[in-house]
């Protein structure tokens, strides 16, 4: 087998090391699963590619061992799924196309989405498996391993990902050792293909050329694989990235608090964290859009994260954060932007400080952050820097002493309470029933439309609480005014 061959010759042990493995995970997966219930998801891209020969191999291996037989292949058995999409570059069609055709490959094309296409391909055929070019540096490896079942809200299946560990350097010396043929736009300074809409050359292999046309150097030059996907376009580039850039065109900061935590939905432990965070950010004239908590689940995290982080200036994340399995806030965010989690020297350095001789497990698996997005925020008062992703803020604080600390220091840090015009308010307390002022409060709001007003009450029968909220003090005093005239004298009190 050719491939088999190719590796077997070339003095590449790091290649030969990881080629070894990933013809395991196969081996295993081909053990485990009948060839019935297997399928390769297969797209043309170098990845999908190298495993396409993998497969080869692999399967040639396997057979090989079960029946001693030394034939070759003749085709390709395992099923092989393409999502095919309007917005693919015509040369990924095209080569993907291609290869069917040079390995016998029956290509089964599927023209819906991945999530509708895998369920009516799961509903007419035994599959149980699916074979994934899926790496490490990849957003949407986060959380997952060689064997990993698919998501909740996925149709069931076990995705395996044989390639998992394999960097981009991998990658090339597998392409190139084989010398097997890939997708031209590599060539051509393509580093990680996407759509027609978001994948442009790595700028990293621009050649300077007097030419009018900028020219690019092949993909397998790119000298640094962690910037394979620098050609990708930010999906999101439109959305809200720092406090201080575009949010400064609002008039009030808008915030979302998220809590992470099993043990907070199950009722066994209350939230304080959320209230007091509501409070601080209140009290320094940000106003809390939405408060939620979520299960310890990277997908939960990375759902929320990402719905939050485009609608508000800052998101504010705590719980979940941590050395333990249930620790998953730091993968959730790095999946919302779409990144991988990556060991960081310097945070690594803190905690090696911070814990010492207690730690017995992988430091350095413990100091991942999502890379290229993390900023850490030191101060002298803590002994851990702050974590900023972006416009997310991810708060180690476990109760709200510790909390106290590192908003006093983000404070410090961060322009979150010096880039607003801090809004004035006003509380009155009534005994007036709520069908009372129902109606005059309503036109109040109608006569200040400037002036937030809100209402509340600690009980049914108790006193309600009205709040006054806006920029200027006068016209808070004119509005309070305006509703006393509406009543007998006496029925409000200040609550200041
Ligand atoms: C065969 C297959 C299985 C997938 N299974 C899952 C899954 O279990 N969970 C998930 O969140 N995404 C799953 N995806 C989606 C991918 O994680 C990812 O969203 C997809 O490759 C799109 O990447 P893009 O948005 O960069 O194009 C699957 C995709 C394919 C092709
Ligand atoms: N349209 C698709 N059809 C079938 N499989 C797909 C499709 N898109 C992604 N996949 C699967 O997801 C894997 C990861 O996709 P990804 O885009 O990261 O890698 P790639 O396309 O192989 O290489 P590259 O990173 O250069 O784009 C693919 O190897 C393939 O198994
Ligand atoms: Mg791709």
């Amino acid at each position: 087998m050719e491939i088999d061959k190719a590796i077997g010759e070339c003095d590449d042990k790091r290649l030969k090391t990881k080629y070894n493995n990933a013809i395991f995970v196969i081996k295993r997966a081909l053990s485990l699963y009948s060839i019935e219930e297997v399928a390769f998801s297969f797209n043309g891209g170098k990845d999908s590619t190298v495993l396409l020969h993998l497969l080869r191999a692999g399967y040639f291996l396997h057979k090989k061992e079960l029946s001693s037989s030394n034939g070759g292949l003749s085709g390709f058995p395992v099923r092989t799924i393409y999502f095919e999409s309007p917005s693919a570059f015509t040369e990924i069609n095209a080569f993907t196309y291609d290869a069917a055709q040079t390995y016998g490959i029956q290509l089964d094309i599927i023209r819906q989405d991945f999530k509708s296409g895998l369920e009516a391909l799961l509903k007419a055929n035994p599959i149980r498996a699916i074979f994934l070019g899926v790496r490490i540096g990849d957003p949407t490896a986060v959380g997952q391993e060689q064997f990993s079942p698919s998501s909740p809200g996925w149709p069931p299946f076990m995705r395996v990902n044989p390639i998992l560990d394999w960097s981009y350097r991998d990658v090339w010396a597998f392409l190139l050792t084989c010398k097997v043929k890939y997708c031209s736009l590599y060539d051509q300074g393509y580093t990680s293909i996407g759509s027609i809409h978001d994948t442009v050359p790595n700028a990293l292999l621009s050649v300077n050329d007097t030419s009018s046309k900028e020219k690019f150097k092949p993909a397998y030059l790119l000298s640094d694989g962690r910037l394979e996907r620098a050609g990708r376009v930010k999906k999101n580039a439109a959305l809200k990235n720092d406090v201080g850039s575009d949010s400064q065109n609002h008039e009030v900061l808008l915030a979302s608090v998220i809590a992470v935590g099993d043990e907070i939905l199950s009722g066994t432990v209350e939230d304080q964290l959320g209230l007091s965070l509501c409070k601080k950010l209140t009290s320094v004239g940000w106003s809390v859009q939405q408060t939620s908590v979520l299960r310890n689940d990277i997908d939960s995290v990375s759902e929320e994260v990402d719905r939050q982080r485009s609608i508000c200036d800052m998101v504010f994340i705590y719980g979940g954060v941590g050395p333990l399995h249930s620790d998953v806030t730091l993968a959730g965010v790095a999946k919302a932007f779409g990144v991988r989690l990556a060991p960081d020297e310097e945070f690594e350095e803190y905690l090696r400080h911070l814990i010492s001789e207690q730690c017995t497990g992988d430091r350095n698996e413990m100091a991942q952050l999502p890379e290229g997005i993390t900023e850490l925020l030191h101060h002298e008062k803590l002994s851990v820097p702050l974590i900023k992703c972006r416009n997310v803020i991810v708060l180690a604080a476990t109760n709200t002493e510790e909390l106290e600390k590192e908003w006093e220091c983000l404070t410090e840090l961060t322009k979150l309470g010096g880039s607003t015009s801090l809004m004035e308010s006003k509380r009155l307390m009534t005994s007036l029933t709520d069908v009372e002022v129902a109606e005059p409060l309503s036109k109040l709001g109608l006569e200040f439309p400037d002036i937030y007003l809100g209402c509340y009450r600690k009980s049914r029968r108790g006193p309600i609480i009205i709040c006054l909220k806006g920029k200027d003090n006068a016209r808070i005093e004119s509005a309070v005014q305006a509703l006393c005239k509406k009543f007998k004298e006496g029925v409000f009190v200040d609550m200041k």
